[in-house]
């Protein structure tokens, strides 16, 4: 078993992060940690004879210490010390950075987690908000939730949680999405009737899923989905999920590629406690929220501050304002709304910097919520 710096009841540690996070909210000792067997490690120790003035082979104490020097270096059930040059590279590559995300074993956002943090390990939530506490409260270092897809549109319950919740976006990563109709072995396409998704998934295969007639039924996530398949051993039913959740549940695939468009692209989003330094040795984005003032033209004066300084927009979304969705004036009742933005620029550049300081003139509300590397990669 790895040494976790947060203890957590083994069902926690293996099983995932269920929605009931009151156990723990306590700060880790340490960011790293070793991935070593201590109890093996003291049993190893303990079985070493004690050192004494020479042993049976009448070798003295210094080659002895050598010895055990040498034995204790080499043994892999022993941490080795952190050097500056692993720390760099578990940076990078996301080594031991636990990362949480929605959904059960097999799930895209699994991928996703995988594709942003290479050696992570990687931690299943119930929901999303779950993930986004397990961040808060240390019981994970990073989450890795979706926000948008080139289909179905906007994940509008996750910019939700992003202005509920303190955490800052850190990175982006976009993922292919090549869905699968999966069932159990021995059911035909034929012999289906229904048809279990997440809404996204499902949204995003509605030809394929009108072209065969089947009743949509809305479940968690995809590999969800695709375990109460195998696990009900039902046989008038299919999951739409990934060829990866058919291989770790067992099911056999009956149709692939059956989103609407190949470019099928979920775009996911990197959460931590702390924001990143923003660079301009690479292509950065930065998120904002604002709120505006009721009255004509307010929206079109705000995107000007970006306009005015040929910075280009990646992304527009309006969500009604929570706590005061209606606004009463003359009479009349207007909906109030917040604005996301993704812009492409670097808060470390003058030119971001200006056009938000426009920004703050006139808006009623503003808040960065990352600045961020932007994802590249070719799918
Ligand atoms: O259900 C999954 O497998 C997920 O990871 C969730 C999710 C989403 O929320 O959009 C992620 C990617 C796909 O777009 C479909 C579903």
């Amino acid at each position: 078993m790895a040494v976790h710096a947060v203890r957590l009841p083994a069902t926690q540690i293996h099983g995932g992060i269920s929605a009931n996070l009151s156990q723990s909210n306590r700060k880790p000792n340490a960011v790293f940690r070793f991935n070593c067997d201590y109890s093996k490690r003291c049993r190893y120790v303990a079985a070493l004879p004690s050192l004494r003035e020479d042993d049976e082979h009448g070798r003295d104490n210094s080659v002895r210490s050598m010895e055990l020097k040498k034995i204790l270096e080499d043994s892999p059930l022993l941490p080795k010390p952190l050097s500056s040059s692993q720390l760099a590279e578990s940076e990078s590559n996301g080594s031991r950075v636990r990362v949480a995300y929605q959904g059960v074993r097999g799930a895209y956002s699994e991928s996703a987690a995988q594709k942003a943090y290479p050696k992570c390990e990687a931690v299943p939530c119930e929901e999303f908000d779950t993930a986004f506490e397990a961040v808060e409260r240390w019981l994970v270092d990073r989450a890795v939730l979706p926000i948008e897809n080139s289909l179905g549109g906007s994940i509008h319950r996750n910019y939700d949680l992003l202005l509920r919740h303190n955490l800052h976006i850190v990175g982006e990563v976009k993922l292919a999405v090549r869905h699968c109709l999966l069932a159990n072995y021995g059911v035909n396409i034929e012999d289906l009737r229904r048809v279990l998704s997440h809404p996204q998934a499902l949204a995003q295969c509605e030809n394929t899923l009108t072209k065969l007639g089947l009743v949509r039924e809305a479940v968690d996530d995809t590999a969800g989905a695709a375990k109460q398949i195998a696990f009900e051993k039902v046989n008038d039913a299919a999951a739409v999920a990934s060829a990866e959740a058919a291989k770790i549940y067992g099911l056999n695939i009956v149709a692939e590629d059956i989103q609407d468009d190949c470019d099928n692209v979920t775009r996911f989003l990197m959460l931590a406690r702390e924001p990143i330094i923003p660079g301009t040795n690479k292509l950065f984005k930065t998120s904002i929220v604002f709120s505006l003032e009721e009255g004509p033209g307010v929206l079109f004066k705000a995107l000007a501050v970006f306009a005015l300084r040929q910075i280009n927009l990646t992304k527009i979304e309006s969500r009604p304002l929570r706590k005061h969705p209606l606004r009463a004036s003359g009479g009349l009742k207007y909906f109030d709304y917040l604005f996301y933005v993704d812009f492409e620029a670097s808060m470390a550049d003058e030119v971001a910097q200006n056009a938000l300081r426009h920004l703050e003139e006139f808006a009623t509300f503003l808040r960065v919520l990352g600045s961020y590397p932007v994802d590249t990669t070719m799918l």
